[in-house]
Formats: C-alpha cells, structure tokens, sequence
C-alpha cells in the first residue's frame, strides 16, 4: 500500500538560526497509524504543523514533506508549497485535531453549521436543505454525540469539554481526510472522557482506514490507539519501532524514562497482549 505521508529530513528552524526541528523522517501507509511520543517541547506539534503548512510566522521547514490524498493519485510536496497549493491539501489530504477543540471551532457559530461547512467542502455546495441537516446529524451520531440535534444547534460554549472535541472530531471527519492528525487530543478531558474518546477515534479510523499520525507526550495513551512510535527529544528522532519493541524494550535512556512515566502502562500493555 502507498504512503500518504513521506517526512524526510524534516528541519523547522526560526528565521534567527534556532533548529526546533532537526532531521526527523517517517512515513505512514494507508491504514496504518503512528504515534509521535516526547515531552513537552520535543517538537512534536511542530513537525505537525509543518505536515500541515501551517507553521507560525518567522519558522521554515526544510527537507521534504510529501502527502498523498487518494491511493491513486501522486504525492504533492508540502515544504515551498504556495498557500493556494496547500489550502488544496487541507482537509483532503490531512487534517488536525487539536488539544483544545475550541482551535477549531469558530465560538460564534453553531455546532452544526460548522459541520455542514465542512461537508459542503467535502461534497460541494450542492449539498443544502434537509439532505444537508440529515448529513450533519449522521455526522454528529457518527461521533455517538446523544441528541445530535440539540448539539448541532448549540454554540461550542454550550457543551461540554468532552462533546466539543467529538465535534471537532466530526469536522475533521467530515472532510474525508487520507491522513487524521490528532495532537493531543484528549489531554485536556478527564480520564473517563479521555479514554472515550481515544476508543471512538481507534473505530473511526478503522472502520474509515484512514492514516493516523497521533501525539502525545504519554505513550501510553500513544500505545493505546498506534501501531508504530516515533520518540522525539529536543527536536530529534531518538527511536523508532512497533510499539511492542519501544514499549518492552526501549533502547534509549529518554524512551525508558517514557517507559517508566507512562501513566496507564499496564493499560497498554493489556492492548498488546491481547
Ligand atoms: N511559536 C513559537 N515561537 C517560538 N518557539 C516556539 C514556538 N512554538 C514552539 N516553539 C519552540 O519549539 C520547540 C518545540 O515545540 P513544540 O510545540 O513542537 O513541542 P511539543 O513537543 O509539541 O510540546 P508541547 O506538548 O508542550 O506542545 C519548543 O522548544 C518550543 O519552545
């Protein structure tokens, strides 16, 4: 199967000469998900935002970055690519979910006209009226969000933490994305929600084969939904494997403090097993 991202020798570097990111390389195929793993500061949104062109103002890339938005079609290069080029590649090719889903909704809009923005995008202004209400509704049951009527005609402030970030998650979805990014997407929910919403995310890109590039600075939440971790520390790649080998045998002293720090290892480690 083809990759739907190929990083190579990503660098993110600020425009006064500070490496944030140095020669970090991955890819992912189709169905299949890696987990980006490291502390805070590692670089882990960075190397996310730059898969995503959207890196702040006064930070480049360099090396490559390639993303494939269907099996079929080529891979487009996002390091140099002019906004018109990336706003293309948005939404099909990739898109992110956030820590804080309030990034991406807009306070002011109801819940459900963002989502039917998004799948009008997706589908095309021809999508309206009921058949446009029916679709954001299956969109927000997709999500088990309960009285998806009630919460498409609230306001992001009106819900909950937990229902906010499944809505997120509905937008995203909603464009039909070869890649799903999810940058600590469930960090700021508490831990039953947390672990809700981690399940639900494993089943849609199961049921959906989608590419995930999940991260995290807890591996064990990164064990519970990823076939494969990168670890990155201070903007490196440090380690790489199946989770299995980084979990059980990691050979760096950074990945073993990871290890050690995992939160619900034995949780991970249940998943393995299994
Ligand atoms: N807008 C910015 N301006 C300057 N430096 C930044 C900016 N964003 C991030 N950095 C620096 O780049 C490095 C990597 O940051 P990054 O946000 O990618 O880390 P992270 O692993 O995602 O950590 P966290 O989980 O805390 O977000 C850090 O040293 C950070 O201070």
């Amino acid at each position: 199967m083809s990759d739907v991202l190929q990083v190579q020798g990503l660098g993110v570097r600020t425009d006064d000469g500070r490496d944030l990111v140095s020669d970090v390389s991955f890819s992912i195929r189709a169905g299949s998900r890696l987990g980006l793993v490291g502390e805070s500061g590692s670089g882990k949104s960075l190397t996310a935002l730059a898969v995503m062109g959207l890196l702040p103002r006064g930070m480049s890339a360099s090396g490559s970055i390639r993303l494939r938005p269907s099996a079929a079609g080529p891979a487009a290069e996002v390091v140099g690519a002019s906004e018109q080029r990336l706003n293309g590649l948005r939404g099909s090719a990739a898109t992110v979910v956030f820590q804080e889903p309030l990034t991406a909704l807009d306070p002011l809009m109801r819940a459900g006209h963002q989502i039917a923005e998004a799948l009008r995008l997706t589908h095309g202004r021809g999508l309206r009226g009921p058949a446009l209400r029916r679709a954001v509704t299956d969109a927000l049951d997709r999500v088990r969000l309960p009285e998806p009527d009630r919460i498409a005609r609230a306001y992001p402030h009106e819900i909950s933490g937990g229902q906010r970030q499944r809505v997120a998650l509905a937008m995203a979805l909603a464009r039909e994305p070869a890649l799903l990014i999810a940058d600590e997407p469930t960090t700021a929910l508490d831990v039953t929600v947390q672990s809700e919403v981690l399940a639900l995310l494993d089943g849609l890109v199961a049921e959906r084969g989608m590419a995930l590039l999940f991260i995290s600075h807890d591996l064990a939440v990164v064990s519970a939904v990823t076939d494969h971790v990168l670890v990155l520390k201070d903007g490196s790649a440090v380690e790489s494997g199946t989770v299995d080998d980084i979990v059980r045998r990691p050979s760096h002293p950074y990945t073993r403090d990871l290890v050690g720090s995992a939160r619900h290892l034995e949780s991970a480690l249940e998943r393995i097993v299994r």
